[in-house]
């Protein structure tokens, strides 16, 4: 595999590849409101973060290394919860930045610069990913080089114009999810460009370098974002 190369694409080698993972919790959780970030908030009384890394220390996924971002002054009650709930999987934590954007990269500058594998980047709240979503986005990067899990929009969806609105076809529309898996050098080459203002996840920094293929997400993989997500989650939690 090249280190790294001028060309638009890259081809992958399909063998089993060393597996990373970035889990990003270094965010505030303003849209959720509530008296700490969300990461922390307890979903069947459990730090939804220790769920989310959980899903990433199962056996079945065989993640050789695992990357927590957190808010730098969040450190100590990350610290206070692992001993709380007697945690012992192995992670390294790694204060965030100011943005998602600098929270991936900050996870990312953690990782050994000689590593060679896929990496994923998962929200630290979408606690509900299934190993089946993890390994099938790992399994696609390592043939592609690039993928990410995304499901159909069961809704209708419309676009604004300046005056009224119009229909949307959404049949050729996903809503995208995380796990978002990358071949690691592919992945650090997209984080040496600067930051998009119109940034919302990893596929948007890759793209301009390579294709971003999308696998089968899950609808049950939600993100965590504002209350009421809470009493779906722990609903879907309690139907595992
Ligand atoms: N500076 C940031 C901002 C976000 N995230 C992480 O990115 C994921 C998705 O972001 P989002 O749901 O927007 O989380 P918050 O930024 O915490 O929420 P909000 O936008 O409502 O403030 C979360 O796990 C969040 O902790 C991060 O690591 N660093
Ligand atoms: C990466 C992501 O989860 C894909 O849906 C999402 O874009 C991150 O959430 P944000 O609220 O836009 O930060």
């Amino acid at each position: 595999m090249p280190e790294s190369t001028h060309s638009a694409t890259q081809s992958f080698s399909h063998s089993t590849q060393p597996r990373f993972a970035i889990i990003v919790a270094g965010g505030t959780g303003t849209r959720m409101g509530a008296d700490r970030p969300k990461q922390f908030l307890e979903l069947l009384g459990e730090p939804v973060l220790l769920h989310t890394l959980r899903r990433f220390a199962d056996p079945a996924v065989e993640v050789q290394q695992c990357v927590v971002v957190l808010p730098a002054d969040q450190f100590e009650t990350w610290q206070q919860l692992c001993a709380d709930f007697a945690v012992t999987i192995p992670h390294a934590v790694v204060a965030g930045g100011e943005s998602r954007w600098a929270s991936v990269r900050n996870g990312l500058a953690f990782l050994a610069s000689e590593q060679a594998g896929i990496v994923a980047v998962h929200d630290g709240v979408r606690p509900l990913v299934s190993a089946e979503v993890i390994n099938t986005t790992y399994t696609a990067a390592a043939e592609h080089g690039a993928a990410i899990a995304a499901v159909p929009v069961k809704d209708s969806v419309r676009g604004l114009a300046q005056q009224g609105s119009y229909a949307l076809d959404r049949s050729r529309l996903r809503l995208v999810q995380t796990p978002q898996c990358f071949e690691l050098t592919l992945l650090r080459r997209a984080y040496q460009l600067p930051e998009l203002p119109t940034f919302t996840d990893d596929a948007s920094v890759v793209e301009d370098l390579h294709p971003i293929r999308m696998v089968p997400g899950d609808y049950r993989n939600l993100k965590i974002t504002t209350p009421e997500d809470l009493i779906v989650a722990e609903a879907l939690l309690r139907a595992r």
